[in-house]
């Protein structure tokens, strides 16, 4: 089985893993990739690129494998890659790569390596910048970025990578993302309930909850909000990485990724969370860890290292046998010199001395790839990949049950309900909101200022021929006062929050439809209120119909107004990635729905070309559904003293002037429904390619 996979690898590369010598070139390699494998390179449903689908499906399907395959830690993890190289697109200036005319070139950054790690291990990748640390461990643990492109083997205990692994393993990025507002125990809590299985009770979540509070020494600042830097005080840099950590290991995936986790952190802190990955590893744990300048006592406590330079394996094995391994190849450590120090400076291309420090890259990784310690490797890798190539061959006959429920990966985990997931995004989005307390009270305060405001300037309106400009006009201040701060109003929003979703998303904490969704509802309470007060404060100082029927329905469209405008700036607020791009697209579409919204201009008297835009218009369908319930039936309207000025009697004819009709009333209802529905489509459906694209 693994030799029909090698003759179908689209390697451009002959060489032996781990070493990259004697392989053809970056260019000749992109080439060859880019000519061979471009048509494939479509994106899955897995949001990986085919190609690395092709690769790592066992051709049984388990490449694409149920999320449910996931474990709950109770099994160690072996993971194998094999010829492991991952091209990423090039850029114009790059250099190494051979721009092809119809295709977009790429260059390579992780050159043929490979490598097994075993349950219990702790591994530090170390190199220099732009080694490739981030690329191999992003790409090992199937959170790679879209426009990656990996060819190779990468096992898990025996079962081929897939996007299983994001619920199998953590993965701890560099920067922590929160929703800060949050205290630490509200945040695990909220991650127990997405992430541990749902049948666990709820005092067993609690106690884990609880464990894991003690056992990253947070305990103490339990109750405190975790803050966002540089903005609100929270909790300090060193116990955010450890909530970091806490969050992904609560459900105790057996594998850890972590990049950079100590960057930023003073060599305490440092120590303190290289050590406390080290005493997860001891209890079987395996993680993989890049890692920035250590000091010698974090160097100390890597048990296995992975010295990485120019995308290729400079050494991979014991720590402590690296320095007596490149003293062999005549880079003796220095006395009391940090190693990590020493190596990275080896093993990096010095501006002004590129081709010399070039050569001696390539010496020391050609040395590798020869080395017992390679061979080694190769060989325990091989072994690893003939258990996939077995179960590949074996899984024909287990028919639809996937690998993971035979035990190679664990127990498997159920996943909360919908119902569960969707309940915990409305209560952590609630409780963001509701600490700040002060915008809505603004808000609120906001709507009854304006609601007099209007109400005063249009007080005591009368059933005249002046009246009738005067309740257009106050009908048509509803619309607007319920459009503009209500689309404004969300249209932080996305960019605000599109990190953390993307970064949740990926994970596989939830599904984008769950968090639009979730999004959404914890909208409607403010968006149903705030018009309410609006109208019931104005409504009645305008003087406009004195009858309930009149008044609830103008309560109802201006609540349909404002949650249409809303979906409206969530969907250029999901569409943009920054605020104030969104903004400037909004603000022509804004004007071209207010002047089609029938008060600036007859409807009847719209050129052909802009005409269609009123059925976008909700200020159109909101003012037909509002005159209709001001003028349907009114027979009374009195004319002018002058007999001589002309005279409208009836409300028919004072809808008839703005081309309105008294018929077109519930499909005002649905025109306004459907644009809601419209807009959180878009908005829903920009979220999706979002999180695809990333
Ligand atoms: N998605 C991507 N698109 C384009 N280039 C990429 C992508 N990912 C990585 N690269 C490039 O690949 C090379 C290796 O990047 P990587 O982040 O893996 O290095 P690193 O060793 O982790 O560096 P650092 O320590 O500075 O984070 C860099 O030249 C980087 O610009």
């Amino acid at each position: 089985m693994a030799a029909t996979q090698k003759k179908n690898s689209p390697s451009p590369n002959a060489s032996r893993s781990g070493s990259g010598a004697g392989s053809s070139t970056d260019s000749e390699a992109a080439l060859a990739l880019n000519e061979k494998y471009f048509y494939n390179m479509s994106m899955t449903s897995d949001n990986v690129p085919l190609l690395v689908k092709k690769k790592t499906s066992n051709g049984n399907g388990s490449g694409s494998y149920n999320s449910e395959a996931a474990a709950d830690g109770q099994r160690g993890i072996t993971l194998a890659w094999q010829d492991l190289s991952v091209y990423v697109p090039a850029s114009k200036s790059g250099g190494v790569f051979h721009r092809e005319k119809r295709h977009k070139p790429f260059k390579r950054v992780i050159n043929a390596v490979s490598g097994i790690v075993y349950p219990g291990s702790f591994v530090a990748v170390l190199g220099a910048s732009g080694a490739g640390k981030t690329t191999l461990v992003n790409v090992l643990a199937n959170r790679a970025p879209g426009n990656v492109v990996v060819d190779g083997e990468i096992t898990v205990n025996g079962v081929a990578q897939g996007r299983f692994m994001r619920q199998l393993s953590g993965y701890v990025y560099q920067d922590d993302l929160f929703t800060g507002t949050l205290t630490v125990l509200e945040h695990l809590t909220f991650m127990a309930r997405m992430k541990l299985d749902r049948r666990l009770s709820s005092w067993e979540r609690k106690r884990r909850v609880e464990e894991l509070l003690v056992e990253l020494g947070l305990k103490k600042c339990e109750n405190t909000r975790i803050g966002i830097p540089g903005q609100v005080a929270g909790i300090s840099g060193g116990e955010r990485k450890r909530l970091a950590f806490a969050s992904e290991i609560i459900s105790g995936c057996p594998l850890l990724f972590t990049d950079e986790p100590t960057t930023g952190l003073d060599s305490f802190s440092a120590q303190k969370i290289v050590g406390m990955m080290r005493n997860m590893a001891a209890k079987g744990k395996t993680i993989i860890c890049t890692i920035h300048q250590p000091n010698s006592q974090v160097f100390s406590m890597f048990d296995q290292l992975l010295l990485m330079a120019e995308g290729r394996t400079a050494y991979f094995g014991p720590a402590c046998d690296a320095p007596a391994y490149m003293a062999q190849l005549g880079f003796k450590l220095p006395q009391n010199y940090n190693p990590a120090d020493f190596y990275i400076r080896t093993l990096a291309v010095i501006p002004g001395k590129a081709e010399e420090s070039r050569k001696t890259i390539r010496e020391i990784c050609d040395s590798f790839a020869q080395s017992d310690e390679a061979k080694s490797i190769e060989e325990k890798v091989k072994e690893e990949v003939m258990q996939h190539d077995f179960l590949n061959a074996s899984s024909s006959s287990l028919a639809s049950d996937s690998l993971a429920d035979h035990g190679l990966l664990g127990e498997r985990i159920r996943r909360p309900f919908y119902a569960t997931q969707l309940y915990w995004l409305i209560w952590r989005s609630m409780l963001d909101s509701g600490r700040n307390p002060r915008i809505h009270i603004v808000r609120t305060i906001q709507k009854i200022v304006l609601a007099f405001l209007i109400g005063f300037c249009f007080f005591g309106v009368t059933l005249d021929q002046k009246g009738i400009q005067d309740i257009q006009g106050a009908v048509f201040v509803f619309i607007t006062e319920s459009t503009f701060p209500s689309m404004y109003g969300v249209i932080h929003v996305f960019p605000y929050e599109l990190p953390l979703f993307l970064r949740e998303n990926k994970s596989g904490l939830y599904r984008t439809d769950t968090y639009y969704f979730s999004k959404v509802i914890s909208l409607l309470p403010a968006f149903i209120l705030e018009p309410t007060i609006f109208v019931t404060i104005a409504y009645w100082l305008v003087g406009l119909r004195a009858t309930y029927e009149a008044f609830f329905i103008t309560i109802g469209v201006v609540i349909l107004t404002a949650n249409t405008a809303a979906a409206c700036g969530c969907f250029f607020s999901a569409a943009f990635d920054s605020i104030s791009v969104a903004i400037t697209a909004l603000i022509p579409f804004d004007y071209m729905l207010m002047i089609t919204g029938g008060l600036f201009i007859n409807l009847s008297t719209l050129p052909a070309y802009i005409a269609w835009a009123k059925f976008i218009s909700w200020f159109m369908y909101a003012n037909e559904a509002l005159s209709v319930a001001q003028w349907k039936n009114i027979t009374n309207i009195e004319c002018a003293a002058d007999p001589t000025l002309p005279c409208i009697t009836t409300g028919a004819e004072v809808l008839a002037t703005k081309s309105f009709n008294e018929g077109h009333f519930f499909a005002d209802f649905i025109g306004l429904i459907c644009l809601y529905t419209i807009f959180h489509l878009g908005a829903y459906l920009s979220l999706i390619f979002r999180s695809r694209r990333q």
